[in-house]
């Protein structure tokens, strides 16, 4: 697993037994399930205006930062439902060198 992703899904694990107060990601746990998900609309949001732009401006660096902040909360979201970063790399080599039409094809069986 990426040494990076490794190291976030420990802080996020951490993070879980400490008070609302003392970090963002404390706070977000206490403020809840529905919190988290409108930070990840917001990002999702925030990135994909960000890749529209970069469409037209060729400046990459705003999609770059706008995915991080996306990816960034969808741990915080997996995290808040006992998952991690591991379930989904998990899934992604499940899937590797599975062509993505065979793929789909599996998931409406
Ligand atoms: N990677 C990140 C990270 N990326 C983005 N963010 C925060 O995500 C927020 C982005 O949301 P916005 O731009 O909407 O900022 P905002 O206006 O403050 O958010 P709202 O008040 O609207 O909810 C900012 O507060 C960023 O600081 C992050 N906060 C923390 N991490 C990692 O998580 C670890 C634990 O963080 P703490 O819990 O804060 O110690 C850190 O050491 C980092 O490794």
């Amino acid at each position: 697993m990426n040494d990076t992703l490794a190291a976030l899904d420990k802080v996020l694990t951490e993070r879980k037994q400490a008070q609302a107060d003392s970090s963002y990601v404390a706070s977000l746990y206490h403020k809840g399930l529905n919190k988290i998900l409108e930070k990840v609309g917001e990002e999702a949001t925030e990135t994909l205006l960000a890749a529209k732009d970069a469409e037209h401006s060729q400046q990459y660096e705003d999609v770059v930062y706008e995915t991080a902040d996306l990816w960034f909360h969808t741990l915080v979201m997996l995290h808040k439902l006992d998952l991690s970063s591991a379930d989904v790399l998990k899934e992604l080599e499940r899937r590797f060198d599975l062509s993505g039409l065979v793929e789909k094809a599996n998931r409406n069986k």
